[in-house]
């Protein structure tokens, strides 16, 4: 009954997008009205690029803060700088880096319950913006929900620095939302699932607008960070609205996990997604080689050669991927591919 119906929904409140925005931190910080001691997470690559720049800049705005170097996203990891965070009684927390060092800090601070800045080094993921945050739970690693940033810094001139590998990735796990939104509409359609209108169209949206846009993505330029960042933001956005991953995620990233848990050297997660979205299109018997083509053209992956998987990891990660988050239905159905249905897909989509 619509009298009994409410929703919540947590969005960024600040973000500051542009050419060398890391220098005004302390202004974003201050316009949230935060003071006192922070905690800079960063990665040890990231550290060097921005990490602490931010913590420097920070402190010459009166800030006091404590770095620390997070080395991957587990459990154990977001217990430590919870545990710092606490000793040090930090006010807010700043995560300067990847997406796995922005969903460790993004978890410490829910779990402290202090406020939140993603400063992603790359535009290679859309969690900059999301409440969901992919930690690894043993033999599990989908996203879990958290809180979304209250602030975003996403500077141009760092993020047109990275290797142009993590903003193809970025473009590619945008790219993925196109068979995320057809695996929705279809368990809405079987399964009664919930379902937003604006948050699938907005990601499909956010989709459409990068492949539009995909000539102005070059290397080197900083346009290209401006463009793809946006729309990591927005995809991730999509995601608080609805209150979950789906408008981002479906059989691709569940293809995409599976190639985590198995793969010796898995690639990076916007890489695996855009691969497993060709396939997942080619199932829904949609426009894959449209897909294919746009992937290509931005220069991500579109094979396991490219991926640097072997073929036989990939028919495996196919026949298991349906094993992932179950209760999230898809075009892998509840029995997902048999292995001849996976060797025949990723032939025919010449992934393998
Ligand atoms: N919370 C969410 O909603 C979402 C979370 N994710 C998660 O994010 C992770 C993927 O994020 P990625 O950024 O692809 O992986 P990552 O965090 O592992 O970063 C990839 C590599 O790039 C390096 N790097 C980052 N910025 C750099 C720079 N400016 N210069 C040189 N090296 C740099 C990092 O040090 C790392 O070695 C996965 O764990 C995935 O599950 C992905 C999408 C959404
Ligand atoms: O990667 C994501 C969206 O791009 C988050 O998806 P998961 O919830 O599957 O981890
Ligand atoms: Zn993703």
């Amino acid at each position: 009954m619509l009298s009994e119906k409410s929703k919540s929904m947590k969005l960024p409140r600040n973000v500051l997008i542009g050419h060398k925005v890391i220098e005004r931190s302390g202004e974003l910080c201050q316009g949230l009205g935060l003071k006192g001691r922070v905690i800079v997470a960063t990665g040890p690559k990231t550290r060097k690029v921005a990490g602490q720049w931010t913590a420097d800049t920070l402190e010459e705005n009166g800030y006091e803060p404590s770095i620390i170097e997070i080395q991957k996203a587990s459990h154990s990891e977001v217990d430590e700088v919870v545990k710092i965070g606490k000793n040090l009684e930090v006010d807010f927390i700043i995560g300067v880096g990847g997406g796995k060092v922005i969903d460790v800090a993004k978890v410490a601070s829910s779990k402290i319950g202090t406020p939140f800045i993603s400063v992603p080094t790359a535009a290679s993921h859309d969690g900059i913006a999301s409440g969901r945050a992919s930690i690894i739970d043993g033999e599990d690693k989908v996203s879990v929900e958290s809180t979304p940033p209250n602030g975003i810094i996403a500077d141009t001139y760092i993020l047109a620095e990275a290797p142009w590998k993590l903003t193809c990735a970025g473009c590619a796990d945008i790219i993925s939302n196109y068979t995320a939104i057809k695996d929705w509409e279809l368990a809405r359609k079987l399964r009664n699932d919930e379902y937003s209108s604006y948050a699938a169209a907005l990601s499909k949206m956010t989709a459409e607008e990068l492949a539009a846009n995909r000539d102005s993505i070059k290397k080197g330029l900083e346009e290209s960070a401006w463009i793809v960042v946006k729309s990591l933001i927005s995809s991730g956005v999509a995601m608080s609205i609805a209150g979950s991953s789906r408008p981002a995620s479906g059989a691709e990233h569940k293809f995409s996990h599976m190639l985590d848990r198995i793969a010796p050297n898995p690639a990076l997660h916007g890489e695996q997604c855009g691969v497993g979205s060709i396939m997942m299109m080619y199932l829904h018997g949609g426009d894959w080689k449209d897909l294919k083509y746009i992937l290509k053209e931005i220069g991500a992956p579109v094979n396991a050669k490219e991926l640097n998987i072997k073929p036989e990891t990939i028919i495996k990660a196919l026949t298991k991927a349906h094993k992932i988050r179950p209760e999230r239905y898809t075009i892998l159905g509840n029995e997902g591919l048999t292995e001849e249905a996976a060797k025949k897909l990723a032939e025919e989509t010449e992934v393998i």
